[in-house]
């Protein structure tokens, strides 16, 4: 997870870049960024659910990994000079032709590395589900979320670095990179299918076959959750945070250099401390949670925060030009992306049976996945409308597309007290600690 988050923003600081060296304008830009999540949208994630409940972890962790390096690979193709004037760039730039030939294939890519990438995040939970159950899940899962974390903070400091290392400054070099990092991540994951075979030959055969068939993926599970009011709920405000948080990291460097006229790496080395704060805080809060609750809490506290950080960046940050009001709306959103995942992923057991659990999963990551897929596109569109006739990256003004992520923001702050308050009067255990049993437990197969 740490190649792939690592792959999944090694763009993000090179927007302006990628503009002067293949024509990208802020539209196609949101378009290769939202197709990351395109197939997702139209089902494959719903697919890898069940291939993952049907395949296990060692196939479906090994088909995600090779899914996210050939993905990988097509995109790096794309944006390379070998791609350039080749027969299929020019049929490419023929049609569409808002989004150029080296867009269009790129995205392609991200597509196919995104199902890969998705995949695994649902693999990845499954098989820690596996081997830490009756321990500290929650903290596991925090630190996975970390590890991540540090991926991004790693890419936006050596991106623009990377891409700076030849002359003139390319995207082919960190993306070359990036790729390398993804077939050692395929290569790790294969040596964790022995260590995984091994787990399961010491739990022994029927153990193993007890787990999976728990947690089998059945078609009529999906109704049962498509009609719970939680589901909805939990969904709608993951779906309507993440919008503000993933679309966001994707914009956020070209908005730091608008907002403040500094160049690509400086942009990045301010940003790159937003992951690093929710990296730290979010094994913490793990912990915390696991030990002291207060969940639902978490939510709303991490929502306002957001909506803050967002407003500081439409409206004051370009005012005032202050690089200490950027570093501390940074660092609180850093601390806001800690409380809301580390809150978040933990309460879907406590209000999903365990029967539904691993297809509730894969069905809040779907609808995530549409607001992820769409919202940059929205935002693009939104940079281009709110600047007519600016064609120079740097001169972007960003109060409309930040307003746009702080009303995400105030949507899902309102799913969050609607969650408080359901949990309030049903007594879910959102706000109790992981680890005590003996709350009075609500699920969505009893919610009635
Ligand atoms: C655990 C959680 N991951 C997700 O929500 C993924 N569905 C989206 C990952 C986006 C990067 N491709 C998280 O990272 O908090």
């Amino acid at each position: 997870m740490l190649f792939a988050y690592m792959f999944v923003d090694v763009m993000s600081p090179l927007q302006s870049l990628i503009q002067k060296q293949r024509g990208w304008s802020p539209d196609a830009f949101g378009y290769y960024a939202g197709a990351e999540y395109i197939l997702n949208v139209f089902g494959f994630l719903i697919l890898a659910g069940i291939i993952l409940d049907k395949m296990g972890v060692r196939f479906t962790g090994t088909l995600s990994a090779s899914l996210m390096v050939a993905g990988a690979l097509i995109k790096l193709y794309a944006i390379s000079e070998l791609f350039q004037g080749t027969a299929l760039e020019l049929w490419l730039n023929s049609w569409w032709t808002e989004m150029p030939g080296s867009a269009k294939l790129a995205a392609l890519g991200f597509m196919i590395f995104g199902c890969g990438c998705e995949m695994a995040g649902i693999t990845v939970s499954k098989a820690l589900a596996k081997w830490f159950e009756g321990k500290e899940m929650a903290l596991a899962m925090g630190l996975e979320m970390a590890i991540a974390r540090i991926g991004v903070f790693f890419i936006f400091t050596i991106s623009p670095r990377l891409a700076d290392s030849v002359v003139p400054a390319s995207v082919v070099v960190p993306v070359a990179f990036c790729s390398a990092l993804l077939c050692i991540g395929l290569l790790a994951y294969i040596v964790f299918t022995f260590m995984d075979a091994k787990l399961d030959r010491e739990m022994g055969a029927n153990k193993v076959a007890e787990a999976e068939s728990d947690e089998e993926f059945k078609l009529s599970d999906v109704g049962s959750i498509f009609k719970s009011k939680l589901f909805w709920i939990i969904a709608m405000l993951c779906v309507l945070y993440y919008s503000a948080i993933f679309p966001f990291q994707r914009y956020a460097a070209n908005m730091l250099q608008c907002n403040l006229g500094i160049s690509e790496t400086q942009a990045s080395d301010i940003f790159r401390w937003f992951p690093v704060g929710a990296a730290a805080l979010t094994p913490l809060l793990g912990y915390y949670l696991d030990r002291k609750g207060k969940g639902a809490s978490m939510l709303i506290l991490g929502a306002i925060l957001m909506i803050v950080c967002h407003l500081t960046f439409a409206f004051v940050v370009p005012a005032t030009k202050s690089e200490l009001i950027t570093y501390s709306a940074i660092v609180v959103l850093g601390i806001s992306f800690s409380l809301v995942p580390a809150a978040l992923w933990p309460s879907v057991p406590k209000i999903m049976d365990k029967r539904f659990l691993g297809s509730a999963y894969s069905l809040i990551f779907w609808v995530q996945n549409i607001g992820l897929a769409f919202v940059p596109i929205l935002i693009g569109k939104v940079i281009t409308w709110s600047n007519p006739g600016v064609t120079d990256p740097m001169q972007y003004d960003y109060t409309l597309p930040m307003c746009c992520f702080a009303s995400l923001g105030v949507l899902a702050l309102i799913f969050g007290i609607i969650l408080k308050a359901m949990n309030t009067v049903h007594h879910y255990g959102l706000e109790d600690p992981n680890i005590k049993e003996d709350f009075e437990d609500v699920r969505i197969d009893g919610e009635a």
